[in-house]
């Protein structure tokens, strides 16, 4: 959490980073200062806390190459909630001028999840108790029995052993419910079908018509909605599950009964405005080239800019969850930058994004070490899959070699999608043996990729570009 006094410095902010991501020491350097920065921010004195800004980032890289993937990456490791928007969706069709503030309430709505499980997290155990009692109240209904009468056993379990005499229905009742009790702690009753009462899922059912420009905004609406919502009495439904099923969905609604909404919503919003990070995608494709020029895209392009530049500088945008002010947000925004340059972008713009950092293209080399090496690599991902069915799958390094260098030659010759290649290739490669597990390769067998395999069922697509254009 950003808060904690024991925040990681740049260098293992760097460290962590690395774990994920070859290359890009530069971009990783930055945004591992950007991040100690509002750790240190927020350490700082109360009247200069509010002076310092934040240091956005401009990534400028050609697709596939790890912009979005650092940016992911960065937000995880500090618990920060982050939200990924491309800025060319503003140009289409329809768009009006206040979506761009949907960025924003897309982040506010990922604060509020990330504080609502954590918050779930710390009540788990008191919610698990009541989930107990509630399971136990299923299993052994509370006795209603007149005195003198004995309560009905539960379920056909025998309820007292030979010679055994109960001293009332309520004791013997209580000691079923012990014994019950035992049998749910360890595992005994898991499998047992019990009906329990869900709650229906999804709003209150009343849909708020009109909003858009001129009519009422969305996070007004959304407001309407919720306070309807909480109007309405709940709606239930019986639902038949096993009682390892039941203790989940109870767990999950009894830990909700147990936070404080209203806290949530504050603390998201705080969490949101000093650790948010806000990931515009393609600003290259709405800087224009000639922005004063007369009329068309360009002037549409250059809107956008005008657009996002309040909530980039600093502005109170209104969600559902109350305003959120938008100056400490991080905001790293990414583009090829291919046709237009950084220079194109409206200067105010271009002040709001003072580190620029050039990401690399990426080498055989760094295909090679991207298939190996990430703690999530490709070669780990299919690994754990094959796992699964107790088949041993290995890739000596002479196939990953070559692997690299078919993904390094197609991308030159077809299209350049960066380290996306290594996705498709792989899954070319690998397709036909995840098919045949289980069915003709059963447990226990050990698939080596070697090179010759890796010859075998790609080069022929390499050597005919018509078909690695469609295949790979
Ligand atoms: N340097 C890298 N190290 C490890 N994996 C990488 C690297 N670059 C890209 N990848 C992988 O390639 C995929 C695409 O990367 P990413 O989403 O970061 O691309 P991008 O640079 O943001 O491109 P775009 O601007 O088109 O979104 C991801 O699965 C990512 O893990």
């Amino acid at each position: 959490m950003l808060d904690s006094a024991e925040f990681l410095t740049p260098a293992q902010i760097v460290a962590e980073l690395d774990k994920y991501i070859i290359g890009q020491h530069e971009a990783k350097r930055h945004v591992a200062i950007a991040l100690r920065n509002r750790w240190r921010r927020l350490r700082s004195s109360p009247e200069m806390r509010d002076e310092i800004v934040p240091n956005n980032i401009l990534m400028i890289g050609s697709t596939g190459v790890g912009k979005t993937e650092i940016a992911r990456r960065l937000a995880s490791i500090s618990g920060a909630p982050f939200t990924k928007v491309e800025a060319s969706k503003f140009t289409e069709v329809g768009y009006v001028g206040r979506d761009v503030e949907s960025m924003v309430r897309d982040l506010v709505e990922q604060s509020v999840n990330m504080v609502k499980q954590r918050r779930k997290e710390e009540v788990k155990v008191q919610a698990a108790q009541v989930v107990e009692e509630l399971i136990l109240d299923i299993l052994i209904p509370p006795v209603t029995a007149a005195p003198g009468k004995p309560a009905q056993p539960a379920l056909g379990f025998p309820t007292t052993t030979a010679g055994e005499m109960p001293d009332s229905d309520q004791e013997l009742n209580e000691r079923t419910r012990e014994r019950f009790r035992e049998k749910i702690r360890n595992g005994e009753m898991d499998e047992r079908k019990i009906e329990i009462q869900v709650q229906q899922g999804g709003g209150s059912g009343i849909g708020v018509i009109g909003g858009g420009p001129g009519g009422m905004d969305e996070a007004s609406m959304a407001g309407i909605q919720d306070m309807l919502g909480s109007m309405m009495p709940k709606k239930t439904r019986k639902r038949k599950v096993t009682v390892a099923e039941a203790r989940k969905i109870l767990l999950d609604e009894e830990a909700a009964k147990l936070i404080d909404m209203d806290e949530v919503k504050d603390e998201a919003v705080r969490h949101a405005e000093n650790a948010g990070i806000i990931f515009i995608d393609e600003i290259d494709k709405v800087a224009s080239r000639n922005g004063k020029g007369g009329g068309g895209p360009d002037v549409s392009r250059e809107g956008v800019q005008r657009d996002l530049l309040p909530i980039v500088e600093g502005s109170a945008v209104n969600t559902k969850y109350g305003i959120v002010h938008t100056d400490h947000i991080l905001f790293i925004a990414a583009g090829a930058f291919h046709v237009a340059k950084p220079s194109d972008l409206i200067p105010e713009l271009q002040g709001r994004f003072p580190i620029r950092v050039e990401l690399q293209s990426l080498t055989k080399d760094d295909f090679f070490k991207i298939l190996k090496d990430p703690k999530n690599a490709l070669t780990k991902q299919y690994e754990a899959l094959l796992r699964a069915e107790e088949v041993e799958l290995t890739f000596d390094d002479d196939a990953l070699e070559r692997l690299a260098e078919i993904a390094f030659d197609v991308n030159n010759e077809v299209e350049n999608i960066g380290a996306r290649r290594l996705h498709t290739v792989m899954s070319r490669l690998l397709n036909d043996i995840l098919f045949d597990v289980p069915d003709r390769i059963g447990p226990n067998a050990h698939i080596l990729i070697d090179r010759v395999l890796v010859e075998e069922r790609l080069s022929d697509m390499v050597r005919n570009r018509d078909l690695s254009q469609y295949i790979l």
